[in-house]
C-alpha cells in the first residue's frame, strides 16, 4: 500500500463569505471536485494520498488508513457540517482485482452547502501556483477496445447468454478514445458539465472526470439516500417525440425489469445495515439533456455508526453497473467487454472525518491524461435487448463527455 502524507495533519476549517462559482476558484488543471446545483466541494494540493492495493479487502484497507489518519489529526473546525474538517476524495476501480483505487486528502478544500461556505486548509498556508484554464482545441475520436459492430456482437452474445438462462441482466460498456490539440484542463470540462448537467454530480478525482446522475449513497449522520437508475431512452427530437419516448420507457417491460434488478440489488445491500429502509413501489422518470432514465429514490436510517465507506463497500457493484446475479454478470463482463474499466462504473466521491460523505457511480465520464481522454458508456442488457438500440443508447451517454471536450 503506497502512502504519502504530511503527518500529523493540522486541519483548520473557517467559515467564508459566498465564494461564487466554486469551479472558478480552482488554481490548477488536475483538481478534485464534487458539485451539484452549484453546491459541493472542490479541492487542490495533496496533504495525504493512499493508493489502495487491489483485493477483496480494499474497502477495509481504505477505512483503516483513513481512520488512523483522521484520528491522529489536529482538527480546528468552526463549521461542523458534513464536508467540513478534513475530507478525502476517492475513486475505486469497478473491478476489485484491478489496481488504481485511490484516496486523496487535498491540502485545500472550498465548499458550499445549504447557504454556508467554508475553507479547509491543512498545514502551513503556502502560495499555490495559479494557471488559467486552457481550452483543449480540436478533438479527434478513435475506437476504444471494440469497434461499434464488435460491441453490437458482444451485446448479441450477452442476449444469447441471458436467454439460455445463465443470468437475468448484464451491463456491457465500451470505450472511445479522444485526442485533443493541447493538454486537457479538467477545469474546462468541469465548468461545461456543471452548467449543462446541473442535476448530475460533476466530479473529478485524479483525472477521472464526468457528470454522473447516479448517487450511490449520501450519508448524513445516520440518514442515507440513494438514487437508483436503470432503464434508459435517448431524448426525442422534439417535445412530442420526447414525451412519447418517456411514456414508452415507463411502459417497457424490458426496462422496468432492468430497473427492478438494480433496485433489488440496492435493497439487498442496504437492508442489513438499516433500521428503516424506504423503497418506492414504482420508479419515476429522470429527464436529462441527453437521455431519460427510470429512477428510484431509496432512503433509510443506519442501525449503527457505519460510515459512508462502509455503505459503499456493501453496495458496490449494484446491478446498474454489474448485473444479476452479480458474480455471473462480472464474469460475463470480463469475457465479453474485453477492456479494463478502471474507475469507470466504480464508486467516486468524498468522505469526512465523521464518516459522512457522498459517493456516486462514476458514469458519463472519461479518464483524462495529458492530451488524451478515454470515454466510457454502458447499457444494461436484458433478454429483450436489441444490439442496435443499445449502441444508440451508449452513443447518447457518450454525448456528455463529448460535449465537455468540445463545448
Ligand atoms: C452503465 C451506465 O448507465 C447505467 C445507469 C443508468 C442507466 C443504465 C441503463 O439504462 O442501461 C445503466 O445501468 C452508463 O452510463 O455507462
Amino acid at each position: 500500500m503506497s502512502v504519502v502524507l504530511i503527518r500529523p495533519l493540522a486541519v483548520r476549517t473557517v467559515a467564508v463569505s459566498d465564494p461564487g462559482d466554486l469551479l472558478s476558484r480552482l488554481p490548477d488543471a488536475m483538481p478534485y471536485a464534487w458539485i451539484r446545483h452549484g453546491e459541493g466541494l472542490v479541492g487542490w494540493g495533496e496533504a495525504a494520498r493512499i493508493v489502495i492495493p487491489p483485493g477483496p479487502d480494499r474497502f477495509d484497507r481504505a477505512r483503516e488508513w483513513l481512520g488512523s489518519l483522521f484520528d491522529g489529526a489536529r482538527i480546528d473546525d468552526e463549521v461542523e457540517a458534513p464536508g467540513s474538517g478534513p475530507v478525502a476524495f476517492g475513486s475505486f476501480t469497478f473491478d476489485g482485482d484491478a489496481a488504481g483505487s485511490t484516496l486523496v486528502v487535498p491540502r485545500t478544500v472550498l465548499a458550499r452547502r445549504g447557504g454556508r461556505a467554508w475553507l479547509t486548509t491543512i498545514g502551513e498556508a503556502g502560495s499555490v501556483p495559479v494557471t488559467s484554464p486552457v481550452e483543449p482545441g480540436r478533438i479527434r475520436y478513435g475506437d476504444g477496445t471494440l469497434t461499434a459492430p464488435e460491441w453490437e456482437q458482444a451485446v448479441a452474445r450477452a442476449v444469447r447468454r441471458i436467454r439460455s438462462g445463465t443470468l437475468d441482466k448484464v451491463v456491457l460498456a465500451r470505450d472511445l478514445t479522444a485526442t485533443a490539440e493541447r493538454d486537457i484542463d479538467t477545469r474546462v470540462l468541469l465548468s461545461r458539465l456543471a452548467v449543462r448537467y446541473p442535476e448530475c454530480y460533476t466530479f473529478s478525482v485524479d483525472g477521472l472526470t464526468g457528470a454522473t446522475p447516479e448517487l450511490l449513497v449520501r450519508h448524513t449522520g445516520r440518514s442515507i439516500e440513494s438514487l437508483v437508475l436503470a432503464g434508459t431512452t435517448p431524448r426525442g427530437a422534439g417535445p412530442a417525440e420526447d414525451a412519447a419516448r418517456g411514456v414508452a420507457l415507463y411502459a417497457s417491460g424490458k426496462d422496468r425489469h432492468e430497473h427492478a434488478c438494480a433496485v433489488a440489488s440496492v435493497q439487498e445491500a442496504l437492508a442489513p445495515l438499516c433500521s428503516t429502509l424506504d423503497v418506492p413501489a414504482r420508479p419515476e422518470l429522470l429527464v436529462l439533456p441527453n437521455v431519460q432514465h427510470l429512477a428510484s429514490r431509496v432512503s433509510g436510517r443506519l442501525s449503527d455508526g457505519a460510515s459512508v465507506l462502509d455503505v459503499v463497500a456493501a453496495m458496490h457493484p449494484t446491478a446498474a453497473v454489474g448485473g444479476t446475479p452479480t458474480g455471473t454478470a462480472l464474469r460475463v463482463i470480463r469475457e465479453l467487454e474485453g477492456m479494463a474499466r478502471g474507475g469507470y462504473a466504480g464508486p467516486v466521491g468524498w468522505i469526512d472525518s465523521r464518516g459522512d460523505g457522498e459517493w456516486g457511480i462514476a458514469l458519463r465520464c472519461a479518464q483524462i491524461s495529458g492530451r488524451r481522454a478515454r470515454l466510457f458508456a454502458g447499457c444494461g442488457i436484458m433478454a429483450g435487448s436489441d444490439p442496435v438500440a443499445e449502441l444508440a443508447e451508449a452513443q447518447a451517454k457518450f454525448r456528455v463527455m463529448q460535449y465537455a471536450l468540445e463545448g
